[in-house]
C-alpha cells in the first residue's frame, strides 16, 4: 500500500475468563504496543483498540461451576485485565468490553444487514444436544475426536492441537462436556455464512495479493485451509449468553461468539471515536487506511478467513493488510495453561516486580515466538536482565551521566575536534532509527529490540575503547568531545527506547533533562541530539540486578503448581475387597518408637530397625532408606503391625511390619499417632 494516512491496529480481545499472562504478552500484546508506540513517535494517526471477550461458551461453564452469574465473571475478570494493561504500559486508545450497549447494537446490526442483503443461508439440521441438560451442544460444550489429527480432545468448533476449524456435528466420538453423555441429535433451525461464496476473493486477496508480506506461518495456515475447501458455517447458537439474535426465529439464540468478538474490534473504535469527536468510519472504509490484527496463532482462521469474509460479505469495509499472527509461547519447557496454573500471571508480576514492566518487555521481545513456539525460563529472563539491561545499557547511561555531573556539574560540554571514531559512531547512530524501523515494519520485534540493544552496545564499547575517566588526566579537550559524543548516544536511547522499554524511556528523559523529547526520526535528522550546555539530571539506576533467590522463589512457585497438578492427578488405588471385622481384629496393630536403625549392608532401599514395641525390642527390616537416613528415624513413634508372620531378607529376619504412606511429592511418610509419646505397646483399634 501507498503511505497510510491513518492506521487501525487491533489485538484479539482477550476471553474474560482469567488474567492475562506472559503467552498473551508475548504473543499479541507487547508486539502491538511495540508497533502503535512507535508510529505515533513517526508521527502517524493512530487507533489502538482493544477490549475484551465476554461472550462464549468457557465463560458460561465457569459460571456455572463457580455459582455465579456469567456476568459476575466478566466484570471482574475485565476489571483485573484492563488494570494490568494499563499498569504494564499498553497504550490503547480505547479498551472496551463485548457486553458495552455500542457493542451489542453493532453486533446486532451488522448480522441484521447481512441478513437483509441475502448473504446468510438458513437451515434446519440436526445438532448435537444433551437430554440431561436439556441443552444443544456446540463449541466447548462437546469435546471429541478431531477429524483431521485424531487428537482425542477437540472442541465443537476448533482442535487446538492442529489448529482446524470445526463444526461440532464433525466430531469423532462426541461427549457433553457437561455431563460427559453421548449427545443424540436434535433439529434446530441456524444462519451460516456460506465461506465457499468468499473463496476465490479469499484466494486473490491473501494466496496471491500477500505471498511476499505475510509471515510464512499465517500464509501457510490460510492455504492449508483453503485447499481444503471452505464450507458454510453456523453464526448463531443456541444459547442464552451473548447477543440475541435479532431476526425472525432468532428467539433463544445468540451470535456465535467468533461471529461478535472481531466486530468488537469495530464497536471498540466507535466508542473512542465518539469520545474524541471523531468520525469512526474512516478507521474501518477508507482505502488510505492500514488495518493490522495483532493475534496468536489459533486465531488466524477467525481474522484470515471468516471475518475478512463477514466484512466482505457487508460490503463497506477494508480488508486488514496484514495479520502477524505468532506462534506460542510456553514456560519452562511446558504448554501454558491457565486450569493447571501454569503460567506467570501479569497482576502477580507486576505485585511482585514493582516498577520492572521493561524487564518483562524486553524478555517477552527478545524471546518472542515469532515463528515457532518458543519457552520462556526464568534464567533467561535473569540472564537478560543482568547481563543486557543491567551490564550494557544501565551501565553505559550510568557511567555518561555519573561523569558528566563529575567533570561538568551536569553540563554537555563543547567538543573540541572530532576524531574519526567520533565522526564513525555518530554516524552509527544515525543510521539506528531506520535499522529499527525497518524492522518494526516488518514485524520483526526480536531483530528491532535486539538492533536497540546494540545501539546500547555501540555506545557501551565506545566508552570503554575511548576511556575519558584515563583521558582527563592528560587532555581536558579531548574528554570533553567523548563526553559529548557519549551524550548524543544517550540521547538517541532516551528516545528510541520508547516503544520497547517505555517506563526506562521515560526516565532516562527525566535524567537528561530533555524536556521536549525527540520525534523518532528526529535522531536521523538533527545534527545536535543533545546540544552544548545543556543541563542534565542527576544518576538514577534504570535497572536492577536479579538475584538467585528472586529467580528461585518463581522456580517454587512453579514447582508447588506442578506439585497440586501431580497431587490432583494422582490415581486412587480401587478398593480392595471387602473383609469382616474379625478379619480386622486379627491385625496386632500397636505403638511403637524405633531405637536404632542401620543400614543393610549393599542394599539401597533397607534399613534395619530396632523397635520397643511395648512387648519387646525387635528387629524390622524396613524399605524406607531411599526416603530417609538412619538417624533421622531413631526416635520415631510408629504404627507397627505385631504379629505378622516373620519373614527372613538378606539373612536378617523381620518380625514385624511399619506402616508407611506417601506424601504429595511420592517421599515415604510415617503413619504415626497425633499427640507425642504415647506409650508403646498401646493397641490400635
Ligand atoms: N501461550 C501463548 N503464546 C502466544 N499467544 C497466546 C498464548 N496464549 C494465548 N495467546 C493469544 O492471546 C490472545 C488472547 O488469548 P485468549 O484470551 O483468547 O485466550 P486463549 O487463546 O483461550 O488462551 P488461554 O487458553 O491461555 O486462556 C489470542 O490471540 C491468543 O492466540
Ligand atoms: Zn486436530
Amino acid at each position: 500500500m501507498n503511505t497510510p494516512k491513518r492506521y487501525t491496529v487491533t489485538t484479539a480481545l482477550p476471553y474474560t475468563n482469567g488474567p492475562i499472562h506472559i503467552g498473551h504478552l508475548a504473543g499479541v500484546y507487547v508486539p502491538a504496543d511495540i508497533y502503535v508506540r512507535y508510529l505515533r513517535l513517526t508521527g502517524n494517526d493512530v487507533a489502538f483498540i482493544g477490549g475484551s471477550d465476554e461472550h462464549g461458551v468457557p465463560i458460561t461453564i465457569k459460571a456455572k461451576n463457580e455459582g455465579v452469574s456469567p456476568q459476575d465473571i466478566v466484570d471482574k475478570y475485565h476489571a483485573i485485565i484492563k488494570k494490568s494493561f494499563e499498569d504494564f504500559g499498553i497504550t490503547y486508545d480505547n479498551y472496551s468490553r463485548t457486553s458495552a450497549p455500542i457493542h451489542h447494537e453493532t453486533a446486532s446490526e451488522f448480522f441484521k444487514t447481512l441478513y437483509d442483503k441475502g448473504e446468510f443461508i438458513e437451515e434446519t439440521t440436526e445438532q448435537l444436544y444433551d437430554e440431561q441438560a436439556n441443552q444443544f451442544l456446540a463449541d466447548r460444550f462437546v469435546v471429541g475426536t478431531c477429524p483431521k489429527c485424531g487428537n482425542e480432545e477437540a472442541y465443537g468448533d476448533q482442535c487446538e492441537k492442529c489448529g482446524a476449524s470445526l463444526n461440532a456435528t464433525d466430531l469423532i466420538n462426541p461427549k457433553s462436556a457437561l455431563t460427559g453423555n453421548v449427545p443424540t441429535l436434535k433439529e434446530t433451525k441456524h444462519w451460516f455464512l456460506p465461506l465457499d461464496k468468499h473463496e476465490a476473493f479469499l484466494k486473490e486477496w491473501i494466496l496471491e495479493g500477500h505471498k511476499k508480506d505475510w509471515k510464512p506461518n499465517v500464509y501457510g495456515q490460510v492455504k492449508s485451509w483453503i485447499d481444503d475447501g471452505l464450507r458454510p458455517r453456523a453464526v448463531t447458537r443456541d444459547l442464552d449468553w451473548g447477543i440475541p439474535v435479532p431476526v425472525e426465529g432468532g428467539e433463544g439464540k445468540v451470535l456465535y461468539v467468533w461471529f461478535d468478538a472481531p466486530i468488537g474490534y469495530i464497536s471498540s473504535t466507535k466508542e473512542w471515536a465518539a469520545r474524541e469527536g471523531k468520525d469512526w468510519e474512516p478507521y474501518w472504509k477508507d482505502e488510505d487506511t492500514k488495518l493490522v490484527h495483532f493475534i496468536g496463532k489459533d486465531n488466524i482462521v477467525f481474522h484470515c478467513i471468516i471475518f475478512p469474509a463477514m466484512l466482505k460479505a457487508e460490503g463497506s469495509y477494508i480488508m486488514p493488510d496484514n495479520v502477524p499472527a505468532n506462534e506460542f509461547l510456553n514456560l519452562e519447557g511446558n504448554k501454558l495453561s491457565t486450569s493447571k496454573n501454569w503460567a506467570v500471571w501479569l497482576p502477580e508480576y507486576l505485585e511482585e516486580f514493582p516498577g520492572q514492566q521493561d524487564v518483562l518487555r524486553y524478555v517477552l521481545t527478545a524471546n518472542a515466538p515469532e515463528t515457532k513456539d518458543n519457552d520462556f525460563t526464568w534464567k533467561d529472563f535473569q540472564a537478560r536482565n543482568n547481563n543486557e539491561l543491567v551490564a550494557i545499557f544501565g551501565n553505559f547511561i550510568n557511567r555518561v551521566v555519573v561523569l558528566t555531573n563529575k567533570y561538568y556539574e551536569g553540563e554537555v560540554p563543547t567538543p573540541a575536534n572530532f576524531e574519526a571514531v567520533d565522526e564513525e559512531t555518530l554516524a552509527a547512530v544515525k543510521a539506528y532509527p531506520d535499522v529499527i524501523a525497518s524492522s518494526i515494519e516488518r514485524y520483526r520485534f526480536r531483530e528491532a529490540g535486539q538492533e536497540l540493544m546494540n545501539l546500547a552496545r555501540l555506545g557501551n564499547k565506545y566508552l570503554a575503547d575511548a576511556e575519558p575517566w584515563k583521558v582527563i588526566k592528560v587532555d581536558e579537550e579531548r574528554t570533553k568531545t567523548i563526553m559529548y559524543v557519549a551524550l548524543q548516544i544517550a540521547s538517541a536511547l532516551a528516545t528510541l527506547s520508547e516503544p520497547f522499554l517505555p517506563f526506562t524511556s521515560e526516565k532516562l528523559k527525566g535524567i537528561l533533562n530533555l524536556e521536549k523529547a525527540l520525534q523518532w526520526n528526529e535522531v536521523t535528522t538533527e545534527d545536535v541530539l543533545l546540544p552544548a550546555s545543556h543541563k542534565i539530571g542527576k544518576a538514577e539506576l534504570l535497572f536492577s540486578k536479579i538475584e538467585d533467590e528472586t529467580i528461585q522463589k518463581q522456580l517454587d512457585k512453579l514447582e508447588a503448581s506442578k506439585k497440586a497438578n501431580e497431587a490432583a492427578n494422582k490415581v486412587v488405588e480401587p478398593q480392595k475387597d471387602t473383609i469382616t471385622f474379625d478379619d480386622f481384629t486379627k491385625l496386632d496393630l500397636r505403638v511403637g518408637t524405633i531405637i536404632e536403625a542401620e543400614k543393610m549392608p549393599k542394599t539401597k532401599k533397607l534399613l534395619v530397625l530396632k523397635v520397643d514395641t511395648g512387648l519387646d525390642v525387635r528387629t524390622i527390616v524396613s524399605g524406607i532408606s531411599e526416603s530417609f537416613k538412619p538417624e533421622e528415624v531413631v526416635g520415631k513413634q510408629v504404627t507397627v503391625l505385631v504379629n505378622l508372620a516373620p519373614r527372613k531378607l538378606r539373612g536378617v529376619e523381620s518380625e514385624g511390619m511399619i506402616l508407611m504412606t506417601e506424601n504429595a511429592e511420592g517421599k515415604l511418610v510415617f503413619v504415626n499417632p497425633d499427640e507425642a509419646n504415647i506409650a508403646n505397646g498401646l493397641q490400635i483399634s
